[in-house]
C-alpha cells in the first residue's frame, strides 16, 4: 500500500501535469485573495482538493458509522435497563433501533465500503443521519410516554458526530441540519409531555447542534486554507520564477526518479542538453526583458515536447535546458529533439545578431543509454549529454548530437569504477 506521503506527492505531481505551474500559481493565489466562505474552490483546485482529502474523510465516515451502529445495537439495553421502560414499549423501541437505525447504518458502511467519494456519498451519509435523526426522535416519543427524562441530547450528540466527523461538506448538511433541528423542537414542544426538564434538555442538543456545526465550518476552513499554502509553497519551492519549469533542485530530484525508475524497469532512455545559441548576444541587442520573454517562449515549446507522464524537464541553469525521454521505439527520442530543435527554430524569435540564423535556435546534445544498470550513474549520462551538447556548438550550432552511453567511455568507466 502507498504511503499518504507518496500519494500527495503523486497527487501534486497530477495537478503540475494537469496544468503549467505558473497558471496554478496564479490561481491557487487568486482563491486566497477571493476566500472560500462557502467551502468551494474553482472547480481545478475542488478535484485536486477532494481526491487528495477524501481520503482520510472516507476513514472517518466508516469508523463514525460503524461507531453509530454499534450504539443503536447496544442502546436498548440501556433503555430498559436505566430508564425503567416497561417491555411492551420496550419492544417497539427494539424493533426501531435494531430492526430498521442498524440495517439503514450498516448499508451506509456498505456504502462507503465499496464506493469511493463523490457528491452521492454525501447524499448518502446525510440520509442516513436523517434517517437516524428521525428514528430517534419517534424512539424518544416512544419511550417519553413511559419515562419523562429520557434524554433529547443522543440527538444533539448524533448531529456533533456527523457534522465533525463524517465530514459532510457544510452546503449539505446545513439545510438537512436545521430542517431536522425544527423537526426535534417540534417533536419535543409539540408531540411529547413537555416539561422544563425537557425544554432544558433541547436547548443542551441545540447548543451541541450548533458548536457541531461551527466546529465542521471552522476545521474545513482550516484544512482547505492549509492545502492551499501547502500547494503554493510546494508549487513556488520546485519551479524556476521566470520559465514555470523545473528549478535546478527540482530537476535534479525528479531525474534521479526517473533514472531510478528507468534502472528498475530496464527502459532505454534518453536526456538531452539543450541551450539556447548565442545567447549573449541576443540580451546585448535587445536587452535583459526581451532576453527573459525569449527563454519564456523557449521553456514553453520545450514542455510541450515533455508533456508524457514519466517525461521530465527543467531549467538547468541560464539559458540551459534538460528534458529525459524514455525510449518507446528505436531513435525516438533523436526524432523528438530533432522536432523540438526545428519547432523553436519556427518560433520564429528574431535574433539580428546571431551568427547562426535570423532567429532564436538551440544546440540539442541527446544522450542516449540503453538498459540503464545499477552502477550506471545519473550524472555520468548527464555528462555524455554535455559533452554532446558541446560537440553540437562546435559543429555550427542549431543542431542535435546524439551519441550512445558509453560504459567504457572515460566518463562511463570512472563512474562505474566510483560505484564499486
Ligand atoms: N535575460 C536573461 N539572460 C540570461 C538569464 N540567464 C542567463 N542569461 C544570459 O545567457 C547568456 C549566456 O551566455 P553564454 O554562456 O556566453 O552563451 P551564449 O552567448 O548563448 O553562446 P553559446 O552558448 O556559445 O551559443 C549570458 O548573457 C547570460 O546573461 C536569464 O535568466 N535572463
Amino acid at each position: 500500500m502507498r504511503s499518504s506521503r507518496v500519494d500527495a506527492l503523486a497527487d501534486a505531481r497530477e495537478i503540475e501535469q494537469a496544468q503549467s505551474a505558473p497558471a496554478l500559481i496564479g490561481l491557487i493565489r487568486k482563491q486566497l485573495m477571493r476566500g472560500f466562505v462557502w467551502l468551494r474552490f474553482t472547480a481545478e483546485l475542488e478535484q485536486a482538493f477532494r481526491s487528495e482529502n477524501d481520503r482520510a474523510a472516507r476513514v472517518n465516515r466508516i469508523a463514525l458509522l460503524s461507531i453509530a451502529a454499534l450504539v443503536l445495537l447496544i442502546s436498548p439495553l440501556f433503555d430498559t435497563a436505566y430508564f425503567g421502560v416497561p417491555e411492551s414499549a420496550a419492544f417497539w423501541s427494539r424493533l426501531l433501533l435494531v430492526g430498521v437505525l442498524v440495517p439503514v447504518t450498516l448499508a451506509a458502511v456498505a456504502w462507503c465500503l465499496r464506493r469511493g467519494e463523490s457528491r452521492a456519498t454525501e447524499f448518502v451519509i446525510t440520509g442516513q443521519f436523517a434517517i437516524v435523526t428521525v428514528g430517534l426522535l419517534a424512539n424518544h416519543m416512544i419511550l417519553n410516554r413511559y419515562s419523562a427524562d429520557f434524554p433529547i441530547e443522543f440527538v444533539g450528540v448524533g448531529f456533533v458526530a456527523v457534522v465533525a466527523l463524517g465530514r459532510v461538506r457544510s452546503w449539505v448538511i446545513l439545510p438537512v441540519g436545521a430542517a431536522l433541528s425544527v423537526l426535534t423542537c417540534v417533536t419535543v414542544i409539540g408531540l411529547v409531555n413537555s416539561s422544563p426538564a425537557d425544554y432544558y434538555h433541547l436547548a443542551a442538543a441545540g447548543v451541541l447542534a450548533l458548536f457541531a456545526t461551527y466546529l465542521q465550518y471552522a476545521s474545513e476552513y482550516v484544512l482547505r486554507r492549509s492545502w492551499l499554502d501547502r500547494q503554493l509553497l510546494q508549487l513556488v519551492a520546485r519551479h524556476d520564477g521566470l520559465t514555470g519549469l523545473l528549478n535546478r533542485h527540482a530537476l535534479e530530484s525528479a531525474l534521479a526518479t526517473a533514472h531510478a525508475h528507468a534502472v528498475r524497469e530496464c527502459n532505454d532512455y534518453s536526456l538531452a542538453m539543450i541551450d539556447i545559441d548565442q545567447f549573449g548576444a541576443y540580451n546585448n541587442r535587445y536587452g535583459h526583458p526581451a532576453g527573459d520573454e525569449a527563454l519564456r517562449r523557449v521553456a514553453e515549446v520545450i514542455e510541450v515536447y515533455a508533456r508524457r507522464p514519466l517525461d521530465v524537464c527543467g531549467r538547468y541553469g541560464g539559458e540551459e535546458f534538460v528534458t529525459f525521454w524514455i525510449e518507446g521505439r528505436p531513435n525516438e527520442a533523436e526524432e523528438h529533439a530533432e522536432a523540438l530543435r526545428a519547432a523553436i527554430e519556427d518560433a520564429a524569435l528574431v535574433h539580428e545578431t546571431s551568427d547562426v540564423a535570423p532567429v532564436v535556435t538551440v544546440s540539442i546534445g541527446l544522450c542516449h543509454i540503453e538498459q540503464p544498470q545499477q552502477h550506471d550513474s545519473l550524472s555520468a549520462v548527464l555528462s555524455c549529454a554535455d559533452a554532446l551538447l558541446y560537440e553540437a556548438k562546435a559543429a555550427g550550432r542549431n543542431c542535435v548530437k546524439v551519441g550512445l552511453f558509453d560504459r567504457g567511455g572515460p566518463v562511463g568507466e570512472k563512474m562505474a569504477e566510483a560505484a564499486d
